[in-house]
C-alpha cells in the first residue's frame, strides 16, 4: 500500500524526477507514471490518474519543471519544433501557450490555477530559462512542504474546534463523523485536509483511551473533554467512488475504525448509527469569497441532511484553495465529466469465488470497465456541486476555523492572498 500520491526526487538539483501514483488502479494496484512534460501533466489531471484540489496544483507545478528540465536539455531542444530558441522572448510566449493548455486540464479546483498564476509572475520576471527554472523550483518546492506542514495544522485545528464543540454543549461520549470523496494524502502532498481532520481526531482518541496504536500514530490529545472519534462513515462518493477505492483505502491503512456507505443512505445512517454522528468534514475544490463552496457532487445534499440533524457541517481546506476574485457560488465553473465515465463503472477484475484480484499471467491485477446504463441514455455527470454558505458551520483552514458572523455571513478577508 502507498498514500504517496507524488514522488519528486530533488536529491540532484539539476536531475530532478516525478512520478505519480495512479489513482484510478487503486486500491488493488499500485503503479507509479513517470511526469518529463506538461502534457504528461495534463494528462494525468485530466484523466484524474492524480486528482484532488492541492494535488493537481502540485502535479500542474512539477510538470512545468519538467519541461523546463527539458527544455535546457540540448538532445531534447534539437529534436522538437514547438519551441524557438532563437530568443528567450519567444520561448517565453510558447511557454505562457502552454500554461493555457496545462490550466486547461480540470477548471473548477482554484489551487491549479492559483499556482499557475504564481508561475506566469516567475515567467514575466525571469530573464532566462535557467533563472525561471529555479524560480519555478524554489516555488514548487515551498508549495509541496507548506502543504504538508499546513495539513497537520488544518487538521488539528479542525479536530480540537470539534471537541471544544462537543466539551461545551456537554457532549462526553463516544461518537462517529462523516466525509465525502477522497481528501486524503492521495489529493495533498500528504495528511490530507477532511481527513486530516480525521486523522487528528483519531489521534486525539486514541491518546485518550491510551490505546496502544501500532506506535505509528502520534497520540496527541487536542482538548480536555472526554469525547473522542471512535468511528468514520465515508461515502463511497458516486460516481467515480474516490470515497470506496481511495478513502477507505487510507482510512484501512491508517486502522482507523470506518464503515463506507453508500451516498444514498446518508439520512438512514444518520438516523440510526449505533454512535451518534455529530460533524461531518468535506474538503473543497474553490471556497469563494462569501463562503459558497465547490466540491465534490454530492456534498451539497450532504450538508442538506446535516442541517436536517442538526449536525455541525464543516469545509477543510487550505488558502490555496480560496478563490477571492469571485464573490459567490454563481461564479464557479462546474466540470462536467464524460458520460461514459458515469455509465461505466471501471475497476479490478474481483473472482467471485475468493474475493480476491484476478491477476493476468505475470501476477499483475486485471482492470475492467463493466457498463451500468444503456449506451443510448443521456447523462449529467458534473464532477462538483456548490454548497451554499448557508449549509457551512465552519471553514477549517491552517489559520484556524472560520465560522459565520451575527449576520450569518463568512468574513474570510484575512484568507486572501
Ligand atoms: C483535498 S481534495 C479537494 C477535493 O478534490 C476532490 O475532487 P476530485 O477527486 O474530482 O479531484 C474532491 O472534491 C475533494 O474534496
Amino acid at each position: 500500500m502507498s498514500l504517496e500520491a507524488i514522488q519528486f526526487d530533488r536529491s540532484h538539483r539539476d536531475n530532478i524526477s516525478v512520478r505519480v501514483l495512479d489513482q484510478l488502479l487503486l486500491p488493488y494496484t499500485t503503479k507509479y507514471v513517470p511526469i518529463y512534460t506538461i502534457d504528461d501533466g495534463y494528462t494525468v489531471i485530466n484523466t484524474m490518474q492524480v486528482r484532488g484540489a492541492p494535488a493537481i496544483a502540485i502535479v500542474g507545478a512539477l510538470a512545468v519543471l519538467m519541461e523546463i528540465q527539458l527544455l535546457q536539455n540540448d538532445g531534447f531542444a534539437k529534436t522538437q519544433t514547438f519551441y524557438d530558441f532563437s530568443s528567450f522572448d519567444l520561448i517565453r510566449s510558447a511557454l505562457s501557450q502552454r500554461l493555457d493548455f496545462l490550466l486547461s486540464s480540470r477548471p473548477t479546483a482554484v489551487n491549479l490555477s492559483n499556482a499557475l498564476c504564481e508561475i506566469r509572475a516567475l515567467l514575466a520576471q525571469s530573464g532566462d530559462l535557467a533563472a525561471f527554472g529555479n524560480g519555478v523550483y524554489d516555488f514548487v518546492c515551498r508549495l509541496i512542504d507548506e502543504d504538508l506542514s499546513n495539513n497537520v495544522k488544518m487538521g488539528d485545528n479542525g479536530a480540537a474546534f470539534l471537541l471544544d464543540a462537543l466539551q461545551q454543549e456537554g457532549f462526553d461520549k463516544d461518537f462517529a463523523v462523516l466525509t465525502i470523496c477522497n481528501t486524503g494524502s492521495l489529493a495533498t502532498s500528504g495528511y490530507g485536509t477532511a481527513l486530516g481532520v480525521v486523522r487528528s481526531l483519531w489521534n486525539d482518541s486514541l491518546a485518550k483511551s491510551q490505546a496502544s496504536g501500532d506506535g505509528s500514530v502520534k497520540k496527541r490529545k487536542l482538548n480536555q473533554g472526554r469525547a473522542k472519534m471512535v468511528r468514520v462513515y465515508p461515502l463511497e462518493t458516486r460516481p467515480y467512488n474516490q470515497g470506496a477505492r481511495l478513502t477507505a483505502y487510507e482510512l484501512v491503512h491508517d486502522k482507523i475504525p470506518a464503515t463506507l456507505i453508500p451516498d444514498s443512505s446518508i439520512a438512514y445512517r444518520i438516523a440510526t448509527s449505533p454512535v451518534p454522528i455529530k460533524a461531518a468534514f468535506v474538503g473543497a475544490d474553490r471556497i469563494v469569497r462569501n463562503g459558497d463552496t465547490a466540491n465534490k457532487i454530492g456534498t451539497y445534499q450532504l450538508a442538506l441532511v446535516c442541517k436536517h440533524f442538526g449536525i455541525k457541517f464543516f469545509v477543510t481546506a487550505p488558502k490555496t484553495t480560496i478563490d477571492s476574485k469571485t464573490e459567490t457560488g454563481a461564479g464557479i465553473v462546474v466540470e462536467e465529466r464524460k458520460p461514459n465515465e458515469f455509465k461505466h463503472v471501471s475497476g479490478t477484475l474481483i473472482d467471485i469465488q475468493t474475493g480476491s484480484p484476478r491477476v493476468d499471467d505475470k501476477g499483475k491485477p486485471v482492470s475492467a470497465s463493466v457498463g451500468v446504463a444503456p449506451s443510448e441514455i443521456d447523462v449529467w455527470n458534473p464532477a462538483f456541486d456548490i454548497t451554499p454558505h448557508e449549509l457551512i458551520d465552519g471553514i477549517v483552514t491552517e489559520d484556524g476555523v472560520f465560522t459565520k458572523n451575527v449576520n450569518g455571513g463568512f468574513d474570510l478577508s484575512n484568507l486572501f492572498a
